[in-house]
């Protein structure tokens, strides 16, 4: 037996280089924490990845990190809460390279008893991580379909039980995982697979705060295996399931979340 762990060093890389020479992608997301750290393994692994994100400096700052690298990245700032500029966006990238895999990872929320979300509150949330979801997708299809390419869309652990504090979220989530599921049925004669991948707390920017400080503290003692889910394991996954061996995964949700979904929830943790 070895005498060192599979965990520590952790490199999570798996996949063989040149993977994804000539193929490309559309990440939503691109210009931070889970979304850059995709972008970074696809090129990486030869792909060519189209991004887009709101602030166009962070996208510059995923762009200078791709320098070197076998694929290429090229961005576009972007709203995707904007139907008719996302849309034009997708055409554009779909028009100049094609799309083999579109990562929705552009989404975020606020935490709040369900009591405490306005109406307002409750569809901006709707709005980014379900609503901008179909429309992002449904421009991918006519590019989708005729590369035969694959949908990864990054979920919450525990979406399909829900998660206190969430409630938007999670119904916005689950929509997601509604849809996959019924455009994995819908696209299957198109040869298109699609999946949402759960992580549990990834400690990204929107996390790594002073503020975020307790509710991160609760998530990960929250999380049975007691450690949070890398970036790069999440990347990892995402290139696996756009690989050839992910040939016949769709409608699946994964959820790599070192067993938080099964876990005590954060119901079961006091809170502050
Ligand atoms: C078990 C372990 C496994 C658990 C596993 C699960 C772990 C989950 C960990 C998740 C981590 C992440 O997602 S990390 C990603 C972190 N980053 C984010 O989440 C940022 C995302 N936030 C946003 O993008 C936006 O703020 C978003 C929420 C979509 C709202 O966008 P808008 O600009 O349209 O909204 P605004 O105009 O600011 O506000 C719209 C309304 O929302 C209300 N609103 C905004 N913030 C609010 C707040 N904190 N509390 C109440 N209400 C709020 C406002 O008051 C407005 O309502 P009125 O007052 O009525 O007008
Ligand atoms: N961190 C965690 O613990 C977990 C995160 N997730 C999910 O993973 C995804 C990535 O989050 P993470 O990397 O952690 O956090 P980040 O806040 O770093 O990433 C969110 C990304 O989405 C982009 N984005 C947000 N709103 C919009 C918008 N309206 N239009 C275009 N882009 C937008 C942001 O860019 P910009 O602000 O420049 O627009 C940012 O790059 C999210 O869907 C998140 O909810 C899921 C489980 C756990």
């Amino acid at each position: 037996m070895s005498s060192t762990s599979f965990n520590d060093p952790y490199d999570a890389s798996v996949l063989r280089d040149g993977l994804f020479a000539d193929r490309s992608a559309f990440v939503s997301g691109a210009g931070s924490g889970i979304g850059r750290a995709i972008v970074l393994r696809l090129v990486q692994l030869g792909m060519h990845v189209f991004g887009t994100g709101r602030r166009a400096e962070m996208l510059e700052e995923t762009a200078n990190l791709t320098k070197d690298m076998a694929g290429a990245f090229t961005y576009k700032p972007c709203n995707v809460r904007e139907t008719d500029a996302i849309e034009a966006l997708v055409r554009e990238a779909g028009e100049s390279r094609g799309i083999d895999l579109l990562v929705n990872n552009a989404g975020g929320q606020f935490f709040a008893p369900a009591a405490e979300i306005s109406r307002r509150g409750w569809d901006a949330v709707i709005d980014l991580n379900l609503n901008a979801v179909f429309t992002v997708t449904k421009a991918a299809y006519p590019y989708l379909r005729t590369s035969r390419g694959s949908v990864a869309s990054i979920s919450l652990s525990g979406v399909d039980r829900g998660s206190m504090g969430l409630a938007h979220s999670i119904a916005a989530r689950a929509g997601v995982l509604g849809m996959t599921r019924s455009l994995a049925l819908e696209w299957a004669k198109d040869g298109i697979r699609l999946n949402c991948i759960a992580p549990g707390t990834v400690v990204t920017e929107g996390l790594a705060g002073e503020a975020a400080r307790p509710m991160l503290e609760r998530l990960v003692e929250a999380t049975p295996m007691g450690i949070p889910t890398s970036v790069e394991e999440v990347a990892e996954l995402v290139a696996y399931l756009a690989s050839p061996a992910g040939r016949l995964m769709t409608g699946q949700l994964i959820q790599i979340d070192g067993a938080a979904h099964l876990g005590p929830g954060l119901h079961m943790i006091a809170a502050e």
